[in-house]
């Protein structure tokens, strides 16, 4: 596709192969050509046919966006076929192999930036190879950091000045210095790859470092969530970054008509059929994201609590991990519950449960959720805000547990859990299992009628109402969007 005028930029993506990082950031590529940009999206067989529907009706609609499909060398690192994406990867071993397959691409990636010579390559924060082959070929590259500001500046300051090596126990709390806010953690809460734990320690220092070299970051956020955060970001940390988010938000015309994810056992209008009879704020959503997987035994409790609780709620049950001791087969992990459960819900009209992929933003929106049971993954929390509910918060692991003190301490939006423990997924049960009734105390706090959650609910409404607004012409995100595609022309030019 030629381009419209030699002032056109030509932006390249390169989207990671995980549903949390790969959607939004194929809605950032849609928002560079809503801006004008010609688009490249590079991208394997099997992602191309997620997103596929939605480019479609993108171009439909006169914007310039092209597929460049390139496979994944997965025989390579003896991935099975097809198998492309860390949500399809049933096992860990599964996931380090699409991991390898993904850093083997590197020289297919600098032939095609080679040959297109873009204005600028966006690709994901944990790509940070992907600078060096920018930099030797003169290309911008921006980083995509999957997160917020808040997750930015904790893992820059925790990088820096390394106040969990000071700890001598790993439940002892520490505060991270210099944060425009007084946040606490506990070694326990940080990822393997900060307390430098694993082999991936050392990845860790490479994205922060090619976060820092890039032309910028690109934030999937919007100033007034966390406006202390983008501040301190950019004038005390010294990174340059853009907040052109909620991305979901921007692009939900065309998002809320298509699939975006995986097979689902409930239609989008039979789960608004089911919430249409509810009354507003009455209703539970409890999902754990694309990639957390419980044992039985968690799941168990899970489903002790919801029941015990009496609240009605929509629940996406997602794979369950077998432990040494479980004979569950392969197929059996996609649709274990404890026994009747599922169907004692249904009777009762108190549940309905999904097996597979949810419509989440949709049932977000509706008035009948009045809280969300989450992980605390950055799109899930975006969601979560928009809509305007608060948060009943469960970190397992990533950076999540960062994303629960934005929540609970900063925000004032959730209540806890009360998990203290990083596990990275699919492994095994985190040592202290969350008990039917450490989750039944956090749902009622968030779901019952007392004073304080009255007043949350009220303040997570007002933030929802920010958000909207947020990208609304001359506002912050519409603005950042304006400010980062002048500051790619401007670059452009200056060569
Ligand atoms: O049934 C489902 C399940 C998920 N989603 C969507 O999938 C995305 C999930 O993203 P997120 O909530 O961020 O969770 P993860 O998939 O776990 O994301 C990974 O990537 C994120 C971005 O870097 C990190 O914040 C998380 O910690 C990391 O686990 C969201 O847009 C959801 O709306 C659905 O639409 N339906």
């Amino acid at each position: 596709m030629a381009r419209e005028n030699e002032n056109q930029i030509h932006a390249m993506f390169f989207p990671y192969m995980a549903p949390g990082h790969m959607m939004p950031m194929v809605d950032m590529a849609r928002i560079f050509a809503a801006a004008g940009a010609k688009v490249t999206i590079i991208i394997t067989p099997m992602n191309a046919l997620r997103i596929k529907n939605s480019i479609d009706r993108d171009v439909k609609s006169g914007r310039q966006i092209t597929l460049e499909i390139i496979s994944l060398p997965s025989s390579e690192v003896g991935l099975p076929q097809g198998c492309e994406n860390f949500v399809s990867a049933p096992t860990r071993e599964m996931c380090m192999k699409i991991f390898h397959a993904i850093e083997l691409l590197q020289p297919k990636i600098k032939k095609l930036l080679s040959d297109y010579h873009p204005d600028c390559i966006v690709s994901d924060s944990l790509c940070p190879w992907t600078l060096d082959i920018a930099n030797e070929l003169g290309i911008a590259r921006l980083a995509f950091n999957g997160s917020g500001f808040f997750n930015l500046c904790l893992s820059e300051t925790l990088s820096r000045y390394e106040p969990h090596k000071n700890i001598t126990s790993d439940t002892e709390t520490f505060v991270v210095p210099g944060l425009p806010d007084e946040v606490k953690l506990t070694r326990s809460q940080l990822p393997d790859i900060v307390k430098g734990r694993n082999k991936f320690s050392e990845l860790f220092g490479k994205l922060k470092e090619s976060e820092k070299k890039s032309l910028g970051v690109l934030m999937n956020s919007f100033y007034e969530l966390e406006p202390a955060y983008a501040d301190h970001c950019r004038n005390v940390l010294g990174i340059e970054a853009w907040h052109i988010g909620p991305v979901s938000l921007i692009n939900r015309d065309i998002n809320d008509k298509v699939e975006r994810g995986e097979n689902t056992s409930v239609s989008k209008h039979d789960c608004l059929s089911w919430l249409n009879v509810k009354k507003p704020r009455s209703v539970l959503y409890i999902c754990f994201g694309s990639l957390t997987r419980f044992s039985k035994k968690q799941t168990t409790e899970i489903a002790n609590a919801l029941e015990a609780s009496g609240h009605s709620f929509i629940w996406v049950v997602g794979k369950v991990f077998k432990t040494s001791n479980d004979e569950l087969k392969d197929e059996e992990q996609e649709l274990w519950l404890p026994q009747e459960f599922e169907e004692k819900m249904k009777e009762k009209g108190q549940g309905l449960v999904i097996r597979g992929w949810a419509p989440q933003v949709l049932i977000l929106e509706h008035e009948a959720i009045g809280g969300f049971l989450t992980h605390c993954g950055w799109n899930s929390i975006l969601e979560g805000v928009v809509a305007g509910v608060p948060f009943v918060t469960w970190p397992i692991f990533a950076e999540q547990f960062y994303n629960e003190k934005l929540v609970t301490q900063v925000l004032n939006l959730g209540v806890s859990v009360g998990n203290e423990v990083w596990k990275a997924w699919a492994t095994e049960d985190s040592p202290n299992i969350k008990t039917a009734n450490d989750i039944l105390v956090a749902i009622d706090a968030v779901m019952g009628n007392t004073q304080e959650s009255i007043d949350r609910s009220k303040r997570a409404k007002k933030l929802g109402e920010l958000a909207k607004r947020s990208i609304e012409e001359g506002n912050s995100s519409y603005n950042d969007v304006k400010r980062l595609i002048e500051d790619i022309r401007m670059h452009k030019n200056s060569k």
